[in-house]
This record gives C-alpha cells, sequence and structure tokens, in this order.
C-alpha cells in the first residue's frame, strides 16, 4: 500500500531525511519511532503529498504521493492541527465531507460511526471550548471523513493524558481490524509497541533499524544475566583472577543480598565461583531482556524525550515483569 525508495529531502544544504527505504503492506500498522528532528514529520508530509522528495519516490495505494489522484485514498493528521473554534465537532466534520463530496446521508453517518468509536462526547459543543483531547480525536475523525485506505498521522497521542493516549491508540487497532493501512509517528516506543506491525527508528534522518518491536529489541539489545548473592562478589579480585578479562560488571545491594549484572552465562559462573569462593552462594539468577528504551539509547546514543539516562521503566528494586528467573524464558 505504500512503498518508499531511495527517499531524501534536503533543505539548502541539511538534509532532513536521507535515503529512505520501507514499505506498509495493506491493513498494516507501520510506526516511525524517533528523537526531534529526526525526519518522521518531513516523511508523512511527503507520504501526504505535502511535501515534493528531493529524490527518490513515495507510492501510496498506486500513486506517486505527489499526484492529486492519490489524495482521496489518503487521511492525514498533522502534528498540530488547528480546528474552526467557533463550529462543532459535527458542523465541523460535515464540512470537511462536504469539500470531499461525500454525499450527506453517508457523511453523517461516517461522522457519528467515528466519534462513537472514539467515544467522543459534546459534540455539539464549540470545538474552542473542549480538551484538547476531544480536539484531537476531532482532528482524527476528520482524517476519515472521506473514507481512506491509508492513515497517515503525525504523532496521534502526543501530548494526551494516559486515557485519550490509550482510546487514539484502541482506534487505530480498529482501523487495522477494518483493513485500513496506518502509518504514525511517534517520539516514544512506548506508543508504538502495543500497536504496531512493524516500525522503523530514525535519528538524523536516516533509518537506523526496522523490523518488529521484538526484532529490534533482539537485534539491538543484549540480555543482561542478574545473579543474587547473599554476600558482595569481590569484582576486583575476580578480575585480577581472569587477567583482567571479566566483562563489565556491576554489583549493587538490594535488600539483603547483591545483585552482580553481567553479559554473558561465563560471566555468571564467575560470580558463582567468586560467591563461593568467599563462603558465599547464589540465591537467585535472572535475565533480563533489553528494554526498548535501552535500544533506543544505544542506536540514537541519547534517552527517549522526557527520559533521563539511566531511568529505568521496567526495573524496580527486586525482580520485575522483565527480569525472568534463569531457564524460564
Ligand atoms: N522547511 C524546512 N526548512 C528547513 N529545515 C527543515 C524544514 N522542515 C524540517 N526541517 C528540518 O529537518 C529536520 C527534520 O525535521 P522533522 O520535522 O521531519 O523531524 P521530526 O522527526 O518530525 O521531529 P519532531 O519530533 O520534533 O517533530 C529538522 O532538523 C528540521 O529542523
Amino acid at each position: 500500500m505504500i512503498e518508499v525508495a531511495g527517499l531524501r529531502k534536503t533543505y539548502g544544504d541539511f538534509a532532513a531525511v536521507v535515503d529512505s527505504d520501507f514499505s506498509v503492506g495493506e491493513g498494516e500498522v507501520f510506526g516511525i519511532v524517533g528523537p526531534n528532528g529526526a525526519g518522521k514529520t518531513t516523511t508523512l508530509k511527503i507520504l501526504a503529498g505535502l511535501v515534493e522528495p528531493t529524490a527518490g519516490e513515495a507510492r501510496v495505494a498506486g500513486y506517486d504521493s505527489t499526484e492529486p489522484a492519490m489524495r482521496h485514498h489518503l487521511g492525514f493528521l498533522p502534528e498540530e492541527s488547528p480546528l474552526y473554534e467557533e463550529m462543532t465537532a459535527t458542523s465541523y466534520l460535515r464540512f470537511f465531507a462536504d469539500l470531499y463530496d461525500v454525499p450527506r446521508p453517508v457523511a453523517n453517518e461516517r461522522i457519528e460511526d467515528a466519534l462513537d468509536r472514539l467515544e467522543l462526547d459534546h459534540r455539539d459543543r464549540r470545538l474552542g471550548d473542549v480538551s484538547k483531547g476531544m480536539k484531537r480525536k476531532v482532528a482524527i475523525a476528520r482524517s476519515l471523513v472521506n473514507d481512506p485506505d491509508v492513515l497517515v498521522y503525525d504523532e496521534p497521542a502526543s501530548g494526551l493524558d494516559p486515557v485519550t493516549t490509550n482510546s487514539v491508540l484502541e482506534f487505530t487497532r480498529e482501523l487495522r481490524a477494518a483493513g485500513k493501512t496506518v502509518v504514525f509517528s511517534a517520539h516514544n516506543l512506548y506508543h508504538v509497541e502495543s500497536v504496531c506491525d512493524r516500525v522503523v527508528i530514525m535519528n538524523e534522518g536516516r533509518i537506523v533499524a526496522r523490523g518488529t518491536v521484538d526484532g529490534i529489541r533482539e537485534r539491538h539489545g543484549e540480555t543482561t544475566y542478574h545473579v543474587y548473592t547473599d554476600i558482595s562478589p569481590d569484582l576486583e579480585a575476580i578480575r585480577n583472577d581472569h587477567d583482567g578479562s571479566l566483562p563489565d560488571a556491576t554489583v549493587e545491594a538490594v535488600g539483603d543480598r547483591f545483585r552482580t549484572a553481567v553479559p554473558t552465562i561465563d560471566a555468571v559462573e564467575t560470580v558463582r565461583g567468586a560467591a563461593a569462593t568467599a563462603g558465599g552462594a547464589v540465591v537467585d539468577i535472572r535475565t533480563r531482556e533489553p528494554s526498548l528504551e535501552d535500544v533506543f539509547l544505544e542506536l540514537v546514543g541519547r534517552p527517549m524525550p522526557g527520559r533521563r539516562a539511566g531511568d529505568r521503566m521496567d526495573e524496580s528494586d527486586d525482580a520485575t515483569s522483565t527480569d525472568r528467573p534463569e531457564g524460564r524464558e
């Protein structure tokens, strides 16, 4: 449904998108993730026919994205979507349906259906007086008035509260169930994780990783082993014993135990030996899969927006959901 090949967009000397290639199949939800300035909006605007590529091509529903006929198949949600504040949600959406020459009865049904599915209240309130979340939902409903095959959404859930975010993400799943193709951008991998079939991670105009979220995590992240002991293993002594060859390991006190994080099974055994030598023992071993935050940090070289390096969403002082007992993977 979407084919992007050799896509490039430059502004003077500056390249906003560099040699981008990807394709999105019918009924697929595809995420474009990356930090500020990565080139997400530029890519989406090219798909929507609002920006002309400097090189390469983007095909949407069989049309080159620069062909006006493509727009009949496309619904676009811009990052900022100012609405006509004096109109109500219903009158605003009817107005757009008229622009697309959608017959009134069809438009009314479509609009009601979209607003129901988006759980939009206050349909007859002036848009200037409704919440940010409602405005975003009206803008999403607007993208559907022409019943497009392809939806291109720029940061659909950005700045929304968790309940509204969930409702928007759930709606995206419904669009897929209805056979629509959806491409959306997000700063935040957590937004795409639960919804997207595949994602690309962009950084400085380039795609730096692609695939399913799990696939990306497997390819670009590394498993860490957490070895819990009843004494603190002396890492310096271990390193000296092994010619300094023990890979990076850190020890942290966790309650009355000590957690040594190491990257390999061999290193787990080294820690086990060190604990035994010191008269202690290993009491638990857990594997910790890389979080998406880890992968993002690794690929992009900085934490996801709003997070600080070293913050962990998924790790507390003790075993966590991603911290799995050995042998149960
Ligand atoms: N019209 C323009 N003229 C010059 N530079 C531009 C133009 N549009 C975008 N850029 C630059 O291209 C780069 C990519 O911008 P883009 O908006 O595509 O990034 P983004 O990934 O969507 O970022 P954000 O998450 O902040 O929206 C940025 O450095 C931006 O300043």
